[in-house]
Formats: structure tokens, C-alpha cells, sequence
């Protein structure tokens, strides 16, 4: 029962990460209260032989060695515990951030529809630290607290009942008032985790989007905001603190009293002769020993509970599936340059209430190039998710090259197609460290092609570091277009064979629309290029035009046959404007 009181079947998994270091730390706490025992036993010997004997000093001899010795061992145990402990702890957080991240990392996207980058960032940092104290310090330390006193009682037994029973009543006293707190305690740690997570998930946007913020005038707004949330926070850790400093006082009263309590009645036994001095030391040192490991839970109480509370955002994170899963691939070789069609597809975002694509359907030609055209809203990013396979679609079906896109690996369809968007992240270092990304090994020569196609030698001809000029923390050093230029490269590098450009709907952004017009240049016969494409100009050049509207197909075909007949492309043509921004 008190097993299951304090132990989230979380933990257990958790110290299954840990393995024999959990062990390792409870052997060494329990051998070091077995030091103790052996050192409070010598003690009453010395303490017998000091009152009893006819050389007290010599026959206390062996007794205080043993004494000395056992003190020795218990100080050099306990330091094995704490190593051990520190061992488990550092063992469970470095391996759980690895599986947390990887798993982010295998959600993509997942998390767009759930909980924010903020939230995950809190889990992967802070839930972790908080489990690895549950798993190293609290987990061992209950299970010392069940052992120890266990033992301990049994001991005092063997002397007198009514000490023993005194101890064990004060020892009952603190896992009961403990339960009685719990549920009080575990909803504030739990409103605790939560406004941390808040305030946690609210600086991390307000730190990515301060620009935004800056140009929107709404610092002082979101400031005010965060003051709020920070301030929630602080109530909720006091909350939490409140409860557990009550349960401490309560604890360490049962411990006082019940170490008290034994020691007088012992001594009013020596008293009549029904113990002898001895004893009163041996019952003296038991029962603080008996109480020492309940003691220490109480330190890591707190940490107990803000453990589950973090266990809970954690495990929310760990059922979060992949978008998108390798379940039905096959050993598909990704082709270059494929054709790509689209049977009836559609797709509508978890909760919308209107579908963003239904029926779509349409046969691209390997190596041609397809604009995709419309009003805003009307579907174009989320077809490029789902040619891109970031998403599958709810009906309906996308053949590469005849073969269903499900029915290639994940890890090919990355590495076969690629992205250029419009918010295009750069990771922090070089601008060749960020073309190098898809393609480690890439000799410089082939370096030296795709920094070439994409113009990025253009960029670099204008910094100082040229190629190896940092781009800053996410890109910030590079404007949009230079940015696009490096994400073009690095999918030129990567061998691409479908690649997905979204243009920018700027309209004073020439060097963007070069840029997508020399890219359709380059890839046009080795890859399938797919162009969100807002200008004219692009479309034009393109071999075939989408006109989506409401997520459905309007017209689809050579930009030059469209033309001949009446219909949206015909009436874009004949507006001459942006396209991508009618109303
Ligand atoms: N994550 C999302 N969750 C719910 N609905 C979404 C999500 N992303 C897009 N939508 C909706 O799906 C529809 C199509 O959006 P999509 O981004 O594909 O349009 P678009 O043509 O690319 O627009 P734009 O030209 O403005 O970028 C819109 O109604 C949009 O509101």
C-alpha cells in the first residue's frame, strides 16, 4: 500500500533506466544503517564495560575499536550512496533527454497541433531535472525508509516491546500524515508544474517573436502579460512550499517525540532493573536511526511530488505520435526526378471544421515544374505539406513515381525531397556549416556547384568570413532571400529530386523572384519542382499551373492552355496582379 501511495508506475520505468545504480544506492543506505547498528551495539558494550568491569578502559578496548571502526564504515557508505545516487540521477537524465529529444525530433511538426516548442522545451530541461532527483535520491531513499526501520523495530524488540512499539508508532506517524497531506500536495505541485510550463512556454515565444513584438509596439503589453504569469507562478510555488514545510514540522514532531519518548522509557526500565545502562545508549542510537531514513525522504518529499507533477508533461510528450509513420514503407529506392500524382486528396486540420484540400487530383510529369496558384487560404502550404509528407492526407491518395508516397521510408523521402519556404531557419554557425547540413562529406567541388546554383556565392562575395561567415543565431544575420539562397543550396546538395519552393508574396522582393526563377533554371530535368508561386512571371515559366480555390481543384494544366480558355487563370492574367494576393 505505501508502495503504491508514493510510486507513479512512471518511476518504476524511469529507475528501470537506472538499473543497478538504484540498487547500488539503497545497498549502500542499508548497509550503512547495519554500520550504525553494529557501532551502537559497541557503544553499549563500552558503555557497560565502563560501569561493570574491573579494568574498564582495557576490557572497553575491542568494543570502542569496533565502535571507531563501524563509524568509518558508515560515513564511507554513505558517501557510496551519494555517489551511486548521483549516478543514477546523471544516468536517468542523460538517457531520458535523449529519448525525449529523439522523439521530439521523430515528431516533426507533431506539436504545431498540440502543445507549443515552449512547453516540450519545458519538459525536455526542467521535467527532466526534476525526475532525475525522484529517480536518484527519492526513489532509494523510500525504499530505505521501508527497510531500515523495519529492520530496526525488529531489533528493538529483542530489548523491550514497549520501546519498540514507541518507536514504531512515531515511525507509522509519518507516511500517515504524509498520505493525509498527499493529495493536497500533489495538487500543488501539479498547479505548480503547470504555471512553470506556462511561464516557461510564454518566454520562449516572447524571446523567438520579440521582433514582432518590437514592431507591434506590444512589449510593454506582452511584459505586462509575462509579470502575470511569473506572478501565478510565484503564488503556486509557495502554495506548494506551504504544504510541504506543514508535513516537515509534523514529521520531525513524530521523530523527536518518538525518539524521546523510547529513550526515557528505556531509561525508566534501567531504572528499575529491567534494562541495564547499555541499553538506554543501544535504544538511544537505534530509534534516531530507525527515524534517519524517513528523515531524509522528507528532504526529497518536495522533489517527489514535483517529480510526478513533471512525470505527467513528460508522459503527455511520450504519447504524442509522429504525424506521419514509417509503418507501411517498404525498401523503396527514392527516384530522381519522379512524376507525381495525386488521387482525390483531402485533408482537414485536426479540429477545423472545413477541409483545407478535398478531391484534388492531378498527374505531374517527372522533371516539370508545377506553380500552384490561389487565393490566400485556399490550400496551397498544405498541399506542399503532404507532397512533402509532413502530413498524410484523410482520404484519397500521392504516388511518386506510381508507388504510393507511405510506401517509401521517412528517411528517404527527407533526403529525396526538399523545402525552400519563405521562413526559411538556419541553424547557428557558418553559412557552410548550414549548406554542409545536407551533406556532411560533400567534397568542395560539389560545395562549390550548389553554392553556385543557388547564387549564394553572391552572398558570400559581400561578407568578410565569405563562406564561412556566420549567419547568427537562427539566419538573423542574412536577409529572407539570402536565406531562401542558403536553404536552396543546401537542397541542391542534398540531391533533391522533388523540391518544394514557396515563394514570397513580398512584391518588392525581385532578388526573391531571380532567385526562384534561376532555381526552376537549375532543377528543371533532374528534379520535380513544385513553386507556391504569387507572381506571374514564376507561373509563366512554369510547365504547369494548379489554380486552387477553397481547398478544391479550379483548373489544372500548361499556364499557355489555360490562357485560351475563360476561367480563373484567364482572369488572373487579365488583372495582372500579384496573384497569390486577390482577394
Ligand atoms: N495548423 C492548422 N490548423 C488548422 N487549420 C489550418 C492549419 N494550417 C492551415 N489551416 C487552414 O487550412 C486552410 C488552408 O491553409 P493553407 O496554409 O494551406 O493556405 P495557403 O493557400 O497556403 O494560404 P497562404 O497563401 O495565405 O499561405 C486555411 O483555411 C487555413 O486556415
Amino acid at each position: 500500500m505505501v508502495i503504491n501511495m508514493f510510486v507513479d508506475p512512471l518511476l518504476i520505468q524511469l529507475a528501470r533506466l537506472a538499473g543497478w545504480r538504484v540498487f547500488a544506492t539503497i545497498a549502500a543506505s542499508v548497509a550503512a544503517a547495519g554500520a550504525s547498528v553494529a557501532a551502537a551495539f559497541a557503544i553499549a558494550a563500552v558503555v557497560r564495560h565502563l560501569l561493570t568491569a574491573e579494568a574498564p578502559l582495557a576490557e572497553a578496548m575491542p568494543a570502542l575499536s569496533l565502535a571507531a571502526l563501524a563509524v568509518a564504515a558508515r560515513a564511507g557508505l554513505l558517501w557510496l550512496r551519494d555517489i551511486a545516487a548521483i549516478s543514477a540521477s546523471n544516468h536517468v537524465k542523460a538517457d531520458l533527454r535523449a529519448r525525449l529529444l529523439r522523439h521530439a525530433l521523430d515528431l516533426g511538426g507533431a506539436h504545431r497541433f498540440s502543445r507549443g516548442a515552449g512547453g516540450v522545451q519545458a519538459s525536455i530541461v526542467d521535467g527532466v531535472e526534476h525526475l532525475q532527483a525522484w529517480v536518484g535520491f527519492y526513489l532509494p531513499q523510500l525504499a530505505a525508509a521501508i527497510i531500515i526501520p523495519g529492520c530496526l523495530v525488529g531489533i528493538l524488540l529483542t530489548r523491550d516491546v514497549g520501546v519498540a512499539l514507541i518507536v514504531a508508532i512515531g515511525v507509522a506517524i509519518v507516511p500517515l500524515a504524509q498520505r493525509a497531506w498527499s493529495r493536497v500536495l500533489g495538487e500543488r505541485a501539479s498547479a505548480h508544474w503547470d504555471a512553470y510550463e506556462r511561464f516557461a512556454a510564454r518566454i520562449s515565444d516572447t524571446l523567438r517573436g520579440m521582433e514582432t513584438l518590437v514592431a507591434l509596439h506590444a512589449t510593454a503589453r506582452q511584459g505586462r502579460t509575462l509579470r502575470v504569469d511569473a506572478e501565478e507562478l510565484r503564488l503556486a510555488t509557495t502554495a506548494s512550499l506551504r504544504s510541504s514545510l506543514a508535513v516537515s514540522a509534523i514529521t520531525a514532531g513524530a521523530m523527536s517525540v518518538g525518539t524521546a519518548g523510547a529513550t526515557l522509557l528505556a531509561a525508566y526500565h534501567a531504572a528499575t532493573g529491567r534494562l541495564g545502562a547499555g541499553d538506554v545508549i543501544l535504544v538511544l542510537f537505534l530509534a534516531a536511526e530507525c527515524f534517519r531514513p524517513l528523515q531524509e525522504l522528507q528532504n526529497y518529499w518536495h522533489e517527489g511530488f514535483h517529480g510526478q507533477a513533471a512525470a505527467r508533461g513528460l508522459a503527455q510528450l511520450q504519447a504524442q505520435r509522429p504525424l506521419v509513420t514509417d509503418a507501411r514503407a517498404s525498401d523503396a529506392a527514392w527516384p530522381a526526378a519522379p512524376a507525381i500524382t495525386c488521387r482525390e486528396v483531402g485533408y482537414t486540420y485536426p479540429g477545423a471544421r472545413t477541409a483545407a484540400l478535398s478531391d484534388v487530383s492531378f498527374a505531374l510529369p517527372g522533371g516539370s515544374t508545377l506553380a500552384i496558384v490561389g487565393p490566400s487560404g485556399s490550400g496551397k502550404s498544405t498541399l506542399a505539406s503532404l507532397l512533402l509528407r509532413d502530413i498524410d492526407p484523410d482520404s484519397g491518395e500521392i504516388l511518386i513515381a506510381g508507388r504510393p508516397l507511405p510506401s517509401y521510408r521517412l528517411a528517404e523521402v527527407r533526403r529525396g525531397s526538399a523545402l525552400v519556404a519563405q521562413q526559411i531557419v538556419l541553424l547557428d554557425g557558418s553559412i557552410r556549416d548550414n549548406v554542409l547540413a545536407a551533406d556532411p562529406h560533400a567534397s568542395e567541388e560539389r560545395l562549390a556547384t550548389a553554392v553556385a546554383a543557388a547564387r549564394v556565392d553572391e552572398v558570400t562575395a559581400r561578407l568578410p568570413g565569405g563562406l564561412d561567415a556566420p549567419v547568427g543565431e537562427r539566419g538573423a544575420r542574412l536577409s529572407g532571400g539570402e536565406r531562401q539562397r542558403v536553404a536552396l543550396a543546401r537542397a541542391l546538395l542534398a540531391g533533391a529530386s522533388v523540391m518544394v519552393l514557396d515563394e514570397a508574396t513580398s512584391a518588392l522582393d525581385a532578388m526573391n523572384e531571380a532567385l526562384i526563377t534561376e532555381a526552376l533554371r537549375t532543377t528543371r530535368g533532374t528534379c520535380t519542382t513544385i513553386v507556391i508561386a504569387h507572381r506571374l512571371s514564376t507561373v509563366i515559366g512554369a510547365d504547369y499551373v494548379l489554380v486552387l480555390d477553397e481547398g478544391r481543384i479550379a483548373q489544372f494544366g500548361p499556364p499557355a492552355d489555360l490562357a485560351r480558355v475563360p476561367g480563373p487563370w484567364a482572369d488572373m492574367l487579365a488583372a495582372h496582379q500579384p496573384i497569390g494576393d486577390r482577394p
